[in-house]
């Protein structure tokens, strides 16, 4: 385990924030973002049935932008899903061309701190699975943000300065951070999947330092690792396989223990996958995204009448919250980013 990492026994049923499963103000629930028209849609069905395979207790939440056709949205409710509809958010218009164009409708899943029904969540890219149960994760202490180490190797970063000599976090004493570029870079989390507490103050900070905050190349990934630098926990790359890891640092990586992947490499997307993309055509990457199209194509997994309901797609705050108008935003209508 690099040191860094949260150990497991931090999940532990000591120091449990709550028993309820999911009444009351102690609700839980994964969350997933889907914007556009396009194919991601068959990664959100994927991962409800992932999560029902897996015996998760709890639901999924789906953020959803307005340019998701209802067709889609009633896939999504026919697999159990709870379909919230968000408005998109964009950093401050006038710079937005600092980020790289694929990642900015990206900013947009800053809504679900919004979320503030639920005291925790698991947030989960729709390009990611889960093949064994990570309920656990709800039972981490809360006042931290925990989320996995990414990797800086992909030619994706090579505008960083980290790639540029050869650094990743992953592999620290390869590459020592010269003196003269500063201190090296605090750790930095991958945002495809992260556990984190909904709240209404968070939420107002969030994006009242987003309008100050120029963007970056990973767009809100960078951001949310800026705004939460002091309360970010590192857990076990075992909850959110970055797939690069497993070429850029097979050492670090133990494919039996990991509980979830999330099919992030150029060319690994399982619905829309080739093969022909560099190292797709690995064993380990065909035998993953088998993986996912087994789950996918699982009828035994689709929702039933029996499966218990999700809770309401709506939910009626307490009279102060509902009269608290959204803070001001200014947001264009979000081009379909599929
Ligand atoms: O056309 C798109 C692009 C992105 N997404 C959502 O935004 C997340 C982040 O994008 P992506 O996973 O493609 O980024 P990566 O992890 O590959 O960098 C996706 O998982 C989806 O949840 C979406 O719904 N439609
Ligand atoms: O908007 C920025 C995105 O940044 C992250 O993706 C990156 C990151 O994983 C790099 O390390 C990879 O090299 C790259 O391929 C990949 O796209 C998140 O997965 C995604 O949810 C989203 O936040
Ligand atoms: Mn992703």
């Amino acid at each position: 385990m690099a040191p860094q990492e949260v150990p497991a026994e931090a999940f532990t049923a000591a120091g449990k924030v709550s028993t309820l499963s999911n009444t009351g103000y102690s609700k839980r629930a994964y969350v997933t973002f889907l914007a556009g028209n396009g194919d991601y849609v068959k990664g959100v069905v994927g991962l409800a049935k992932g999560l029902r395979k897996v015996n998760s207790a709890y639901p999924l939440v789906v953020a959803i932008l307005p340019d998701v056709p209802e067709e889609h949205r009633e896939i999504l409710r026919s697999q159990g899903c709870i379909v919230r509809e968000i408005e998109p958010i964009y950093p401050p218009e006038n710079q937005i061309q600092f980020a790289m164009a694929y990642y900015v409708i990206n900013y947009s899943k800053l809504r679900i701190w919004n979320f503030e029904e639920y005291s925790k969540m698991i947030y989960l890219d729709a390009d990611i699975q889960v093949y064994d149960n990570i309920d656990h994760l709800f039972d981490a202490a809360d006042g931290y943000f925990y989320a996995v180490m990414d990797c800086f190797c992909e030619k994706t970063w090579s505008n960083s300065p980290q790639y540029s000599i050869g650094y990743c976090q992953q592999c620290p004493d390869k590459v020592t951070w010269p003196a003269d570029m500063g201190s090296p870079p605090p750790l930095y989390f991958n945002a495809g999947m992260f556990v984190f507490e909904p709240s209404r103050l968070t939420y107002e900070n969030l994006l009242e330092t987003l309008q100050i905050t120029p963007p970056t190349l990973f767009a809100e990934q960078d951001f949310l690792n800026m705004f939460f630098q002091t309360t970010y926990k590192p857990i076990s790359l075992a909850y959110n396989l970055v797939l690069a890891m497993l070429w850029r640092h097979p050492e670090n990586v133990e494919l039996d223990e990991v509980k979830v992947v999330h099919y992030c490499a150029a060319g690994s997307k399982p619905w829309r996958y080739t093969g022909k993309e560099a190292n797709m055509d690995r064993e380990d990457i065909k035998m993953l995204v088998q993986k996912w199209w087994d789950v996918y194509n699982d009828a035994s997994l689709d929702f039933k009448a029996e499966d218990p309901v999700p809770e309401e797609e709506t939910f009626s705050r307490p009279s102060i919250m509902a009269s608290m108008p959204e803070p001001a935003l200014s947001y264009v209508p979000a081009p379909s980013a599929a």
